[in-house]
């Protein structure tokens, strides 16, 4: 590379960040628990001492590197430990909307994973309503929408199961702004036709059907999804890109896949960047959707995910406003809210082109 190169190309990327920091965007694959700031972090720690999570932001950033994927779940677990009383969860869940709202998320769907919280002690009336009241406070203030997918901790086994479900589809307790139904945690130990009945009754109850799958096992795990929990979009589906046939379904059938590439890096689902088959799935025709995961434990948020898809996938503004509008494709929301959302999309980026 020539020095003079180097300017061009950094104010190339300045550029398309910026672009990406302004664009509308949704959400659709972050963890609840998994998007708490250092700050949020932070305060909960101090707030529950006893702890082993650090207190300081700083030493978050080591506390935050994970040997592997099981690693990444004992650290995410020291962190639901820190949410106790439903006053945390509405903290927890009102400042997440406001950093979404900073990077222009116009909707997000949230996985939220009450087993873990019902399980260590808080009333699931306080915690329905706690993250109900923060939804409702988030767009009246920040105009972001936000949405909710249960997910299954699957290795917790089927007693967990059992809690989320009715969690999930009893109508005295569940929440107004639930979607979808999820299944998370690790994949190798814990296969997913045990989670049937379950999605079965989910599904019943108009939940849409959203597990991981293929983030850590291969393939079959992905066909487990689509057959057996009547998957409507995939968790991670990375290893998909393991099997053409795979690949040929998705397209065809239009499930999306909610790619996370810093996360893959983080949990060493994948081993570097340029490794990671995001290429594939679009080249295959599979409407990709790009996401954070767990963004602060990830050292990432979405606008820089979207930058990272820039570049993997050769993107321009065009391009970028075409990722997003996957996401709002692949949304459960309504006509309505994805027509809103793509036309934000469409006059922002005609706006910065000037066209
Ligand atoms: N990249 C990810 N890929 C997969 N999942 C991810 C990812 N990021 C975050 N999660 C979350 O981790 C949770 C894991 C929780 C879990 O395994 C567990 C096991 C035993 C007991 C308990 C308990 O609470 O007592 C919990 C999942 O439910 C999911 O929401
Ligand atoms: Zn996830």
């Amino acid at each position: 590379m020539t020095a003079s190169s180097v300017p061009a190309t950094g104010t190339a990327d300045r550029d398309l960040r910026t672009f990406i920091a302004g664009l509308p965007k949704a959400e659709l694959h972050v963890h609840h628990v998994g998007s708490a700031s250092p700050r949020i972090v932070s305060e909960l720690a101090a707030r529950h001492p006893d702890s082993k999570v650090p207190t300081d932001p700083e030493a978050l950033v080591d506390y935050f590197t994970f040997t592997d994927f099981a690693h990444f779940i004992d650290v995410y677990l020291s962190v639901v430990d820190l949410i106790r009383t439903p006053e945390d969860v509405r903290l927890l869940t009102y400042e997440v909307a406001r950093d979404m709202a900073r990077q222009q998320v116009r909707y997000a769907e949230l996985t939220i994973t009450p087993f873990s919280s019902t399980r260590r002690g808080i009333d699931e009336r306080g915690f329905m309503d706690a993250i109900e009241d923060a939804r409702k406070a988030a767009e009246a203030e920040f105009g972001t929408v936000l949405r909710w997918c249960f997910d299954i901790p699957g290795e917790a086994g089927l007693q967990a199961a059992e809690e989320t479900t009715r969690l999930a589809t009893d109508d005295r307790i569940r929440p107004e702004g639930l979607v979808s139904f999820g299944l998370g945690g690790p994949e190798i130990g814990v296969p997913r036709p045990q989670f049937k009945p379950y999605f079965d009754r989910a599904v019943a109850a108009g939940l849409r059907s959203v597990p991981h799958a293929g983030e850590t096992t291969g393939p079959e795990t992905v066909w487990d999804a689509l057959t057996e929990l009547r998957a409507e979009r995939i968790g991670h589906g990375t290893s998909s890109a393991q099997d053409p046939k795979l690949l040929a379904h998705l397209a065809e059938h239009r499930i999306p896949l909610e790619v996370c590439p810093t996360s893959n890096i983080a949990t060493r689902a994948v081993r570097t960047l340029d490794e990671h088959p995001i290429k594939e799935f679009t080249r295959a025709g599979v409407l990709v959707t790009v996401n954070s995961d767990d963004p602060p434990m990830f050292g990432t948020d979405l606008n820089n995910e979207y930058a990272v898809a820039a570049r993997l996938l050769d993107l321009d503004e065009r391009g970028l406003a075409d990722l997003a509008k996957n996401a709002v494709e692949a949304s459960f929301l309504d006509a309505e809210g994805k027509a809103r959302i793509s036309g934000e999309i469409d006059s922002y980026t005609s706006a910065w082109l000037g066209s």
